[in-house]
């Protein structure tokens, strides 16, 4: 954020246009130091970290442009603006390259520069916030915000710190609502390149025929409605990662085109013969099943190979049981904070409703459920009535809870695909669960339905985090 009193280096080496800058800056509420040469302002520029650097570009000893580059590798946020003779305007844009804010042409009036200066300091001030925003952000992303007991997701957690340090392609894999960006922005936000954006580009949500520009970005003219230049998300993401989300969805042509930048590294904006050479990490995700769509020719194979260099799988709610309850509670505390609602817990029926689900939308229907309770709720505990209708006790008799939203309520949902272990810790977990609520919370009552000793009864509570 901009100090209330920002600080000012003027350097020149011409010193009635350095008292007469100083005196004007002063006026205007800066704390300004002046500098007469090159080498004298980056002194001043370490020992101070002005906010506004205003420095003629031709001076004895170093030039304004030698400061400008020794004085980014001390602080890149401060605003350089250049002072310059019509004659070095060329130098003046080249400067603005090398990272000058903006040059103005000397001789200038007051209001013109105060103009100038006034902006440099906006866009300083909103570049603190990006950086107080970014750091927040790569809080929220750290690999320990992706809350999880499941000893699989853990597995998950470790191979992203591992993979967090490469640069390989990552290829994440997983059903909708799994956490797959999460995944994707942890990798981004552990990872070396942490300081430069994370850039998403939801591949199913561009239309078809704008999805190559939105990648590569396009050259002014390339098409109706293209009137300038504009950078795409590869080159947005420079020096960060790029997240493709839904990758299975795009055409056969935009793949040939992906599996060259992913080689080559380098690309051509649409409608122009410039090579962009690029330092972009690649992540991407997709909920679709790539290795038979390879099958079935509408994948090519060889851009599977470059994208399967390292994959990792996100694990379905359904196959971690012990999650529902840490989630669920989660998502509680942060939606009762949220909306300022005095909600403390679930009631145990309401649990056994949770834990019984199959969650076919995972976490994000989760998180909506539980949203919604908590706005529906009356009183410190949520109940089965507040659960959304499609959680199978709502409005059952609570004797006789149905076994979920399958067609055939003795059986759960059979997922495709699954190993059997899950599918059948799922279904256990689910029958603890509604026994238990069935048994108003007692446990021997409850041992005593399922023929299983108390002892036997405890591990599998615990092993499946019901309460
Ligand atoms: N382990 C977790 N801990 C906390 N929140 C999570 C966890 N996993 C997912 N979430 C939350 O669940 C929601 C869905 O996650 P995310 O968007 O990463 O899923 P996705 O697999 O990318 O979904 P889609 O395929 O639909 O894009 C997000 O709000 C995310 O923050």
């Amino acid at each position: 954020m901009t100090p209330p009193f920002p600080t000012a280096l003027v350097v020149d080496d011409d010193e009635a246009i350095r008292q007469m800058l100083a005196a004007v800056l002063s006026r205007e509420g800066f704390a300004v130091t002046t500098a007469a040469d090159g080498v004298e302002a980056v002194a001043a520029f370490a020992a101070q970290r002005p906010a506004l650097v205003l420095m003629d570009i031709r001076m004895p000893r170093m030039t304004g442009l030698q400061a400008l580059a020794e004085m980014r590798k001390i602080d890149r946020a401060t605003a350089v603006i250049l002072m310059t003779a019509y004659a070095e305007v060329e130098t003046a844009v080249q400067a603005i390259k090398d990272g000058a804010f903006d040059y103005i042409i000397k001789p200038f009036d007051i209001a013109e520069l105060l103009l100038l200066v006034g902006r440099a300091l906006q866009m300083r001030s909103l570049r603190d916030d990006i950086a107080v925003l970014h750091r927040e952000l790569s809080a929220s992303y750290r690999t320990d915000r992706i809350l999880t007991a499941s000893p699989r997701m853990a597995e998950l957690l470790q191979t992203i710190a591992k993979v967090a340090k490469s640069t390989a392609t990552v290829l994440v894999t997983g059903e909708s609502g799994t956490g797959k960006e999460l995944v994707a922005a942890a990798i981004h936000y552990n990872s070396p390149r942490s300081a430069g954006p994370f850039v998403k580009v939801n591949c199913a949500a561009v239309p078809e025929g704008l999805l190559e520009s939105e990648f590569f970005g396009h050259e002014k003219g390339a098409f109706t409605g293209a009137a300038a230049r504009r950078r795409g998300r590869f080159e947005q993401a420079e020096h960060g990662t790029l997240f493709l989300d839904e990758i299975g969805d795009i055409s056969a042509s935009l793949q040939v085109k992906l599996l060259r930048v992913l080689q080559e590294r380098e690309f051509e904006r649409v409608g122009g013969t410039d090579l962009v050479r690029i330092d972009t990490r690649v992540i991407v995700a997709t909920n679709k099943n790539l290795e038979e769509m390879v099958r079935q020719g509408q994948f090519r194979q060889d851009l599977y190979f470059r994208l399967n260099v390292v994959t990792l799988r996100t694990v379905p709610l359904r196959e971690r049981p012990e999650d529902i309850r840490l989630l669920a509670s989660h998502f509680l505390q942060r939606f009762a904070a949220e909306n300022r609602i005095d909600v403390t817990g679930f009631d145990d029926q309401a649990m056994a409703c949770l834990m019984a689900h199959g969650w076919p939308g995972n976490i994000r229907e989760l998180s909506n459920a539980v949203e919604r309770a908590v706005v529906m709720s009356t009183g410190p505990l949520i109940f089965c009535e507040d659960l959304p209708e499609q959680l199978a006790c709502r409005g059952d008799d609570p004797a006789e809870p149905s076994l979920g939203p399958s067609p055939e309520p003795d059986h759960p949902p059979v997922a495709g695909g699954t190993p059997l272990r899950d599918q059948v810790s799922r279904f256990e977990a689910r029958v603890v669960a509604e026994t238990l609520a069935r048994n108003g919370g007692n446990r021997m009552r409850t041992a005593q339905d399922l023929g299983i000793s108390r002892r036997s009864l405890l591990y599998k509570l615990q092993e499946y985090g019901i309460s």
